[in-house]
């Protein structure tokens, strides 16, 4: 190799940019803090155990310093509290979930009205319109299944692997019928935009958080550069959407003028929306348009990909596992002889067994870390220890969703009864099971979502036979600490009669 005196100033160059950015990054802890894990490469830390590794790396740093502890990822110091610690972080107003996940899920940048009022509308619509509701919307939600089975899955004379790009689909139709009603969520575009969103918005963050090292923000400032560059991968969702509610909004406007006392308000969020005193219009200009278009993306934001990924994991779990499949069907077709078909709330309830297993699906769904949270202001935990304002905490799933004490010597194990021998639903959140956080700031579409995920069961099970590829359960796909279903695909068989 050539070498020339002249690289010897690049050199040096990149020895002090490295340097300085070495002892800008250097975490500096404050007193009382919880311990630091020893790491041996500056800068980079225990990035690369927490991306490659984190089951093990996160077991044994409990093992050796207790819950919580800190460790240095991206740049940053994180500290990770456990099944013991937690509980406080999610019960106080001093650490924020929406603020923590800016950096990670800038969705104030596409959505600009997104922000802690709008999201506290968001919640109180969700309870109000939605939660409070769902008695109603059953029967809507049960035939906007049936057609997504119908297309989506449709006929398995034959044996057929179905892959999982259909399950946000299924989970969109339901979704749309409530947020904007029965008539405009017929057409496939709509749904198409719904089911797609969360996944094109994520196409902002394809690039790995490498500027991350240097700032968070200044990582969320880099890869959105595009977005302020004109590039925006949701617009043409947020097109359909307006194309629609358009002349939906200014049909409702007309009717209530005709009508008076005698329009029949509609049972969704976009009626919802328009009766609140504070979006109250008497035009659907852009701006109007603009400002319920994002409301209710942020709505799909938050439901149709959770809520797909828990269905399509449950479905996994339950082709995976033969030996539930009689117990579990058998209450399906007795639930369905009860009720002709059309299930209520009831019916729903009813469903014991499935309830049960969905529980223990989302418990075993094999998160290692996420539920990141930001401390707000200086926070002293019980045990004496403080988290400095501005950080990040991450909730060690693992760790509580493993946790012996709760869950027996094997927590491991798939336990389908667990829920119904300890009288816990699935919708329920409860100290060992933060799969819908916990607290005040607890999911507030839980019991939508579950109830989605039983109805779209219930008819699959009903239906067809549902394998995996190995006759066996699949392994998840793990990105960090995060676990996603698996992508084996599932056979779907029409069921003998
Ligand atoms: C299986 C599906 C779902 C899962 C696993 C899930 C999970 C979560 C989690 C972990 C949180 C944070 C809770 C916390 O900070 O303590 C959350 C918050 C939230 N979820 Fe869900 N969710 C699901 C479905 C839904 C649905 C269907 C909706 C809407 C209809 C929804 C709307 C929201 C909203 C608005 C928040 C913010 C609550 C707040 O900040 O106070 N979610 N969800």
């Amino acid at each position: 190799m050539h070498f020339s005196f002249a690289t010897i100033p690049t050199f040096v160059w990149v020895l002090i940019a490295f340097y300085v950015i070495y002892w800008i990054k250097k975490p500096r802890l404050s007193k009382n803090e919880p311990p630091m894990v020893p790491y041996k490469i500056p800068i980079i830390g225990h990035t690369i155990d927490y991306l490659f590794n984190a089951e093990n790396f996160l077991a044994e740093c409990k093992k050796k310093y207790g819950d919580p502890f800190n460790i240095y990822v991206f740049g940053q110091v994180n500290t990770i509290a456990g099944n013991v610690t937690v509980h406080e972080v999610f019960r106080t107003e001093a650490f924020s979930m929406l603020n923590a996940t800016e950096d990670i899920f800038p969705l104030h940048r596409v959505l600009k009205s997104y922000n802690l009022k709008t999201l506290a509308q968001v919640i109180k619509t969700i309870r109000e319109g939605i939660t409070a509701n769902l008695p109603l919307l059953t029967g809507r939600m049960q035939k906007q299944l049936l057609i997504s089975i119908d297309k989506e899955i449709g006929d398995c004379s034959n044996p057929k692997l179905v892959n999982n790009e259909i399950f946000p689909t299924m989970v969109a139709r339901p979704v749309a019928d409530v947020l904007v009603g029965q008539e405009i969520s017929k057409n496939e575009d709509l749904v198409k935009a719904f089911a797609e969103f969360t996944k094109d918005f994520g196409k902002i963050l394809a690039i790995p958080p490498i500027f991350s090292f240097i700032n968070p923000t200044f990582n969320t400032q880099v890869v959105t550069l595009p977005v302020r560059f004109g590039w925006n991968p949701i617009a043409k969702h947020l097109d359909t959407l307006k194309k629609y509610l358009k002349p939906e909004l200014e049909k409702r406007l007309k009717d209530k003028e005709v009508l008076g006392d005698k329009y029949e308000p509609h049972l969704d969020i976009v009626e919802y929306f328009m009766n609140n005193p504070e979006y109250e219009t008497k035009v659907i200009n852009d701006e109007y348009l603009d400002k319920i278009c994002e409301f209710l993306f942020i709505i799909v934001v938050a439901s149709i990909h959770t809520t797909s990924q828990h269905m399509t994991s449950t479905l996994y779990d339950f082709a995976g596992r033969p030996e539930l499949w009689d117990d579990i069907y058998e209450e399906q077709v007795m639930i369905d002889k009860e009720c002709n078909g059309e299930l209520s709330s009831q019916h729903i309830n009813k469903m014991v067994k499935l309830d049960s297993f969905v529980r223990e699906s989302f418990r075993t769904f094999d998160n290692i870390a996420s539920e990141p949270h930001r401390c707000m202001e200086p926070f002293t935990l019980k045990n004496g220890m403080t988290i400095p304002k501005g950080r990040i905490v991450q909730t060690y799933l693992m760790d509580i969703h493993y946790n012996p004490e709760a869950y027996g010597p094997e927590p491991r194990t798939f336990f389908p009864n667990h829920g119904l021998e300890n009288n816990l639903s699935a919708s329920r959140t409860d100290k060992n099971l933060f799969m819908f956080g916990s607290g005040r700031h607890a999911c507030p579409g839980r019991f939508f979502a579950v109830n989605e995920i039983k109805v779209g069961l219930h008819k699959i099970i009903l239906k067809y036979q549902v394998k995996t590829p190995s006759g066996k359960t699949e392994k998840k796909i793990r990105v960090g600490p995060v676990a996603y279903p698996p992508i084996a695909g599932l056979i779907f068989e029409n069921r003998k009669k």
